[in-house]
């Protein structure tokens, strides 16, 4: 059965430091038990700053043997800034021996496949399908998540039609709430297949859509509520974030 835990640190600093040592114990233990690991990264502030800490890591990952996916992607041109892949790329890839072919990027707006995000989002699928031996996605040993202040992962905002997404894993996005409009995101369900999720979160603004996830929320309202790992779910706290929620 899964095991939800929320972590407490006291600033975002800390938090990170924690990640950052748990994510290399749980790769590092993927990679002794099967040669490999396969990962999920998020985009937002902390997500982009655990990559960074990562790599500061001296080499115990070999990096060349881990399969790097993204949880959701800014459906841009190439190389824009506010794209996910362009910040963790900066932030880790570019300065790691990832194996070019084991990083699985999501299309751009000017990429092979067109503008058109809904083919974006299939191609994906199929890209997750095809290393997943007959299985819709890899049942990814980590899926780290950012939060927004009203809950959202991924790109799945509340009240949508992405977060309600019960069949497919991979979809568009093309009014998100939050810049830019148009996106491309893991679904729930896809979440829901990694071993391990993480919820890296910080700042006070964010304080009661955590309260609220963990309290057990609607996922419709809160989004991150339906974020569940397999073996473990797990909520990266500093002091803001964790501060509405109960410590009776
Ligand atoms: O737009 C996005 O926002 C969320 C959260 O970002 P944060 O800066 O508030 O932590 C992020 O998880 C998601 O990947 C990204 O596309």
């Amino acid at each position: 059965m899964s095991k939800t835990s929320v972590l407490q640190y006291l600033d975002a600093q800390a938090l990170v430091d924690a990640a950052r040592s748990r994510f290399v114990d749980v790769v590092t233990a993927a990679q002794a038990e099967r040669g490999s690991a396969s990962v999920v990264l998020t985009g937002g502030g902390t997500g982009i700053a655990l990559l960074e800490a990562l790599r500061e890591d001296s080499g115990s990952i070999d990096w060349g043997n881990v399969d790097i996916y993204f949880g959701d992607e800014r459906f841009l041109p190439w190389g824009d800034p506010e794209r996910n892949e362009v910040q963790a790329s900066e932030a880790l890839l570019d300065h790691v021996d990832v194996h070019p072919d084991r990083v699985f990027r999501m299309a751009a707006s000017d990429g092979p496949h067109g503008s058109d995000p809904e083919v974006a989002a299939a191609t994906y699928a199929q890209i997750l399908h095809s290393g997943s031996e007959g299985e819709p996605t890899p049942r990814f040993d980590v899926h780290l998540l950012g939060m927004g202040g009203e809950g959202h992962i991924n790109s799945l905002f509340p009240h949508t039609d992405a977060v309600r997404e019960q069949h497919r894993f991979v979809v568009a996005v093309e009014d998100s709430p939050k810049p830019p409009p148009v996106r491309i995101t893991l679904t729930l369900p896809a979440v829901r297949r990694a071993q391990h999720v993480w919820l890296l979160v910080s700042g006070a603004n964010k304080a009661d859509a955590v309260a609220a996830a963990v309290g057990g929320a609607d996922s419709d309202d809160v989004p991150s509520a339906g974020a569940l790992g397999t073996e473990s779910t797990v909520w990266f706290v500093d002091a803001g974030a964790a501060s509405k929620l109960d410590t009776v």
